[in-house]
Parts: C-alpha cells; structure tokens; sequence
C-alpha cells in the first residue's frame, strides 16, 4: 500500500460512516469512493490498461506484470527438448514472423508442394535449409501450429530433427539471420500461452509439476491442474463472488433512482455465507495436494540398533546407509526421495534415540527428534524381543522407551523387527495391531506383508485420488492457500458490515475476489462486474 492509503481509508470510512450523511450525498460519496479506491488499488487500473484479452493478467507469481510491447512481441526460437545426442530434437518458433521462417527454411520433400503454405496441425516430411544459402541442414518434419490453436496462442513451427550437437547449432544459428527473430527466454513460450490466455497460473504450475512428476500420484495431480481442473474451482469461486459483488453494487448504483429488488443484500449475504464454506472446505484438506506435489516426508525413528538404517536401506534396494551393530551409528539424518506404492516419500533415517555424553550423538538425537514433530508421517522402529512386554495378566504388549513416549501419536506406525530373534513365533501374537507391522529386515520375513499394508495406509492417509469419497485437494502450492485464506478474510469482513456500509461491504468483496483471482492470474474484476452488471436484473 502506498503511505497515504490509510489516510485515505480511514477518511472513507469515516466518510461513509453516517448512514444519512451517505444517502443525502450517495452519488457524491460514490464518486469520492471511485477516486479513492482507484489510487487505492493502483493494481486495479493498471490491468485495465493490459493489453490480455481475456481478463487474465500476471501478478506476484513470477511472471512480470508488465505485459510486453509489441516491438518486444517479436518470434522465439528455442530447442524444447534436452540438448544432447538422441534420436529426435525439436526446435520450436513462436510469433508472428514464424510463416516466414517456414517459407525460407523448411523444403518439402514433395516437389510439387513447393512453395504452398504450410498446411496446419499436420507433420509434413522435410528438408531443414538455411535461409540464405540454401545448404541443407539435416533431414526431418516439420508442424505449423496456425494461432490460435497452438500452444503459446501464436503461430507455432516446430521442427523435429536429429538431436545432435551440430545439427542443433546450425538451425539455431540459421534462426538467427531473421532480423525478426531471437532466441527464448527460459519458460517464455509457457509465458505467452499465460499471455494469450490459453493457460491460467494454476495450468502454469501444473505443467512445471508434471515435467517435475516422479510419481503416479503427482502425475494425475499435476496433470489434472495443467488441464485445467484447478482453474475451473477457482474461477467458479471467482464468479461467485462477483456476482454477489455486482449485487451489492446495484444497491449502491440504483437504490436512489430506482426499484432495487427487496432483499438483495440479504441474497448477497446469503451467497457470501456460501462461498465462505467452500473456501473452509478447500481450506480443511490437511494440505493433501501440497505433501503430494513436494513428497510426504516420513521420519524413522526409534532407539539405537532396532535396525532403522536396515528399514531405509530395504525401502531404497540399496546400501544407502550404514549399517553396524555399534548403537548411534547414525548420526545426522540421512534423507532419500522414494516412491511408495505410487506416492512420492521423503524418507529420513536418523539416530538412534537415547540419553548420550558423547556431544555429537547428542545432536543426532535433537535433530531426530525435531525431524519426527515435523514429519508428515512417523514409523518408530522396534527391535524384538525387547520390545515385548508382558503384562501382570500375562497377556503380551508393545513396550516404548520412556524417552520416545512424547513422539507416539495415535498417527504413529509401528515396525517391530527382528522377529528371527524371538524363540517362539507364537510369543509375538496379538501384538499386532492396525498400525504395526512384525518383520525380520535380515531374514526379509514379513517385509513384503509390511510394504504392502504400508502403502495401503499411505494411501488411504494422502491419495485422494483413488479414494472417491473425499474430494481432490484443490490446492496444491502454498501460495493458494494464503490467497484462499486472504480472501477468507475479506469475505468474513464482508458479512460482519452492516447492510448501511454497503459501500464498504463491496469494497470487502471486491478483495476477497481479487485475493482469489490471483491464484490463476485473474484479477482484472471490472471486466466481469461489467458484464454481468449488464444481465444483472435490477427493479421489477
Ligand atoms: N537379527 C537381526 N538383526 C538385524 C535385523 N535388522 C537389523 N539387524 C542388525 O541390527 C544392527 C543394527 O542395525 P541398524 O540398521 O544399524 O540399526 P539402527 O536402528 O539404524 O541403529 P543406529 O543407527 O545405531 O541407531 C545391525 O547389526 C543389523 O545387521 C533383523 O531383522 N534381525
Ligand atoms: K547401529
Ligand atoms: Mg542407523
């Protein structure tokens, strides 16, 4: 905000303050509103001015507001796959000057096609040329994209040739005799596709996390945003709060000149009350879609030697820790990204847990411990037979070391290993419960038994995907929930101004709206508000 805006929200306020005062001057104190709120959102008149053309507009998202000028506006080239040898590359130009590079570099094999436009959508076997001396630079096909139907909503060329270190260079660097031409920037073909629209932030993200997806669940996830799926929610949230907005505004526009339908605040409210429980439920998803994107970070944890190093090891089908039979041979957390059962894990092994002189062990212990209260997921590991108890009625149960009592959540999951050390098998029945499992990580008794039901747990804890009773999270990067929950605020600020401040309450919703907009990139509210100010039935 600029240093005079609470000046000035606080002279609107008082400023409207007076119910009578507001109405003998309504049109007066709309128009000092109009003026205020405009400096007040330098934002909102500034993406009137954006040359988008669908209301979509960038803002703190890593995309530079700014839109480009059209001197700036000019054709991209970029290889868009790995440099490196393989059998395909594909070179990609975007921009208006692309019919050109087609014209003077791609040689259709067919002589008699020489010459004729680039038929759309449809590959055509060619010979790549340079454009000034004709040499023929390799051997490959060529796609034209014609604008509006490609990827970044300009006129697309891509061509597919050998991916070799001098094949590439030569077509860059032929690319590079066109005056109208240069090269991309990291991400810009993705940024024009925001640009003209045919992609939102949330499409945006979702993309980058598909490229980035290691797993099956992050690949639906991820695949669900870039297809939109998240734009819908979000927009629909939008709408909805924009509508009521436009309700709000017909009371503050038309109640002096004409019939404003009774109880149009009242309807406005109710909505609000509406839309405020979506948000909640969006809200309550016990960040699901967030741990799924970044990984669900499991800490094992447990006393010294219970074979923890052994379970990671098991986990990752590698030597990756070291593993002795010397207690606090772990010391600092040793972190792997595992896929588990399809979802994405961040497991961490760290120290044994105990009481210790020996300084850096005892740092081990502190780090273990914080790992295990931020974890996603803990699995305490135990080794039998100490970790059999038998009660006074001589009924077996699982006995925890007084010390890693204040790390036992009804959440915790439970490995007992070393089964191989307890004499009879038959010691250990009944101790098994829902969240435990027994095995043996040298003998690879049970493990299978325990990846299983592990994963299962996983699963039914995070993948949302397969489970149809709850609904897939919405929000999937942190910088949704904190514009969710902003927006959150305003509309809670909305239903606690009494019906007089109508001028007030607008502005409310008018950022709640905003703060929602700026999660697909949409903020621009006076483009919708006008056009559904128009629909809009006022009077009967
Ligand atoms: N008998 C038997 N020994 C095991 C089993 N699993 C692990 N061990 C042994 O137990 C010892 C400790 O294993 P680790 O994996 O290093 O245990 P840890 O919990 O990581 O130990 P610290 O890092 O020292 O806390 C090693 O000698 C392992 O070979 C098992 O199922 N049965
Ligand atoms: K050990
Ligand atoms: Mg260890």
């Amino acid at each position: 905000m600029l240093p005079g805006n609470a000046l000035l929200e606080a002279s609107l306020r008082r400023f409207v303050v007076s119910r009578s005062f507001v109405t003998s001057c309504r049109q007066t104190a709309l128009n000092g509103y109009r003026k205020i709120s405009q400096i007040l959102h330098p934002l909102q008149s500034y993406s009137k001015k954006g040359h988008s053309t669908n209301g979509l507009q960038a803002t703190n998202t890593g995309f530079s507001s700014l839109a480009l000028s059209d001197a700036q506006r000019r054709t991209i080239y970029a290889l868009s796959t790995p440099p490196g040898k393989a059998g395909v590359a594909v070179v990609r130009i975007s921009g208006p000057d692309a019919q050109d590079v087609w014209r003077r570099m791609v040689r259709l094999y067919n002589t008699n096609d020489r010459g004729r436009e680039p038929r759309p959508w449809k590959m055509e076997r060619c010979k790549v040329v340079h454009p000034e001396s004709g040499e023929t630079l390799d051997d490959g096909l060529a796609v034209f994209f014609k604008a509006p139907r490609s990827f970044t909503t300009e006129d697309v060329i891509e061509l597919h040739v050998h991916s070799g270190r001098a094949v590439i260079s030569s077509i860059l660097s032929a690319l590079s005799c066109f005056s109208a031409c240069r090269p991309a920037e990291p991400g810009e073909f993705t940024r024009r596709a925001f640009e003209g629209g045919r992609l939102d932030l949330t499409q945006v993200e979702g993309l980058k996390d598909l490229i980035d997806a290691e797993t099956e669940t992050q690949r639906r996830l991820a695949l669900d945003a870039a297809g939109g799926v998240s734009r819908a929610r979000f927009e629909d949230l939008r709408e909805g709060i924009i509508k009521s907005l436009a309700m709000v505004e017909a009371i503050i526009d038309f109640s002096e000149t004409e019939d404003v339908e009774e109880g149009v605040f009242e309807e406005a409210r109710a909505r609000v009350i509406q839309l405020r429980s979506t948000i909640q439920r969006y809200l309550s998803d016990s960040r699901r879609g967030e741990i799924l994107r970044s990984g669900i970070r499991l800490a094992i944890f447990g006393p010294p030697n219970a074979g923890k190093s052994s379970l990671l090891n098991f986990l990752a089908q590698r030597e990756a820790a070291i593993v002795t039979s010397v207690p606090g041979t772990t010391r600092d957390i040793l972190e792997l990204s595992l896929d588990i059962g399809g979802l994405p894990v961040i497991v961490a092994d760290t120290a044994g847990l105990r009481d210790t002189e020996d300084l850096v062990e005892s740092i081990g212990v502190e780090r273990a411990r914080k790992m295990v209260l931020g974890a996603d997921v803990a699995l305490c590991v135990l080794s039998l037979p100490e970790a059999l108890h038998r009660k006074d009625g001589g009924e077996r149960c699982l006995k925890v070391p007084p010390m890693l009592e204040p790390l036992i959540t009804p959440s915790t999951f439970f490995l007992l290993n070393k089964i191989d050390l307890v004499p009879s098998p038959t010691d250990v029945n009944g101790i098994e419960f829902n969240r435990s499992w027994t095995v043996s990580l040298s003998t690879g008794f049970g493990t299978k038994n325990f990846l299983d039901g592990f994963a299962r747990a996983l699963r039914e804890r995070y993948d949302i995907l397969q489970d149809t009773q709850s609904e897939q999270p919405v929000i999937t990067h942190a910088r949704h929930r904190v514009h969710l929950e902003s927006a959150l605020r305003f509309l809670e600020a909305f239903l606690s101004t009494a019906p007089e401040d109508v001028v007030l309450g607008a502005e409310e919703l008018r950022y709640a709206a905003r703060a929602v907009g700026r999660i697909s990139g949409a903020i621009d509210v006076e483009d919708v508000l006008d056009s559904l100010f128009r629909e809009f039935c006022i009077g009967k």
